[in-house]
């Protein structure tokens, strides 16, 4: 892929005369990202706002044909999809390796193993992160593959702790249930995830990494469980959506120890740290605190390219992450 030669002169985009080829054939653009996203995901994320901003910067957006073979458009500098299915998977993979100057955000195989709510946990289990700002874990859980009846069972040898949050195997699935009795859950369909449920005051943190840049917001959660409750109640409840974007927390009335955010240091490090081993530039966490303490942090939940359009500040972020990925690949071609 060879590309035009021409020198823009962008806002904060600096080119070097006759240093780079990488210029496009969509006229005065630095960046040029190809995208493949659902109808929602482009009305959610590629806001008209969104889009101006980075026309402004040089960045723009080409939407990709999937019925027409990915190297045959463009060309690109970015690759950005969030389409599901074995066989995109396939397209990108073959353009991954016939592109390799293109970045594809991100990387299929990583999307999937966050796709998963057994290995999505796992990197952070591994991490095992402890250090003056506090620690941060992952809720004890179990998989179960098959045999509901086994659930009753498996739970008392795995010694989990009652409420458990059951959860579909598949994160794509948000059909989520509180279960006050082990009994209970084997009315449902396994393949899923029983999690412990941890009492952390109805709030939790949704931190978003875009790149190095993380930003957190606070959503309403899930109750804290009492004892007394715990003891008074069985069965299994589904439960909605319950931490969605409506369910805002950054303007409500909270206990100072509920609504204090994670130490910043902290976040930095955890998200440096999922970043490499996720191999991923694009996702955000469900954090919650212990109620009780100040400093016990654990992850419930990855989503790959979240809702970013709900992000605060987002244009900027996003159109700053876009550039700074274009020069570094340059800086690195360069070296
Ligand atoms: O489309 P949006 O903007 O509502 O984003 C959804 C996110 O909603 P939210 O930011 O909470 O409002 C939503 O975020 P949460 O799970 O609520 O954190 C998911 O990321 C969802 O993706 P998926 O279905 O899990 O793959 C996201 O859906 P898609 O990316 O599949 O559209
Ligand atoms: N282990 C847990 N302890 C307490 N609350 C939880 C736990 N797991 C999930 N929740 C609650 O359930 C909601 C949905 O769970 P989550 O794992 O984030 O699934 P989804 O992918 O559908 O967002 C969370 O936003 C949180 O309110
Ligand atoms: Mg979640
Ligand atoms: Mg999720």
């Amino acid at each position: 892929m060879r590309m035009r030669d021409e020198i823009v002169d962008y806002q904060g985009v600096e080119e070097e005369e006759g240093g780079d080829e990488t210029v496009s054939f969509y006229p005065g653009a630095v960046v040029v990202v190809g995208y493949a996203l659902t109808s929602k995901k482009i009305k959610s994320f590629l806001q008209p706002k969104f889009q101006d901003l980075a026309r402004k910067k040089g960045i723009v957006f080409v939407a990709i044909d999937q019925s027409r073979p990915l190297s045959e458009q463009g060309p690109f500098h970015i690759v950005l999809h969030k389409l599901s299915g074995k066989e995109w998977r396939k397209v990108l993979e073959d353009y991954r390796q016939l592109h390799p100057e293109v970045t594809v955000l991100d990387p299929p195989d990583a999307i999937q193993h966050v796709y998963n709510r057994q290995s999505m946990l796992q990197d952070v289990a591994d991490l095992d992160l402890s250090d003056t700002y506090g620690t941060v874990g992952v809720p004890r859980q179990l998989v179960i593959k098959k045999d509901p009846s086994s659930i009753p069972d498996a739970v008392s040898k795995a010694g989990l702790k009652l409420p458990l949050v059951a959860k579909p195997l598949v994160a794509k699935s948000h059909e989520l249930s509180l279960a006050y009795d082990c009994y209970s859950l084997e009315m449902l369909e396994p393949p899923l995830v029983l999690q412990e449920f941890v009492n952390h005051g109805g709030v939790l943190f949704k931190v978003y990494v875009v790149g190095d840049a993380i930003k957190v917001v606070r959503r309403f959660s899930l109750p804290d469980v009492s004892k007394r409750e715990l003891s008074k109640s069985a069965g299994v409840y589904r439960f909605p959506r319950v931490s969605c974007a409506a369910a805002s927390a950054d303007d409500a009335d909270l206990e100072p120890c509920v609504a204090e955010l994670p130490p910043r240091p902290l976040l930095e490090k955890l998200s440096r740290e999922l970043r490499r081993r996720l191999g991923l530039h694009l996702f955000n966490m469900d954090i919650i605190r212990e109620h009780g303490t100040l400093d016990r942090y654990y992850v419930i939940d990855i989503n790959y390219f979240p809702g970013y359009g709900k992000m605060p500040g987002y244009e900027h972020i996003f159109t700053n992450f876009l550039l700074s990925l274009v020069q570094s690949n340059k800086y690195e071609k360069h070296c």
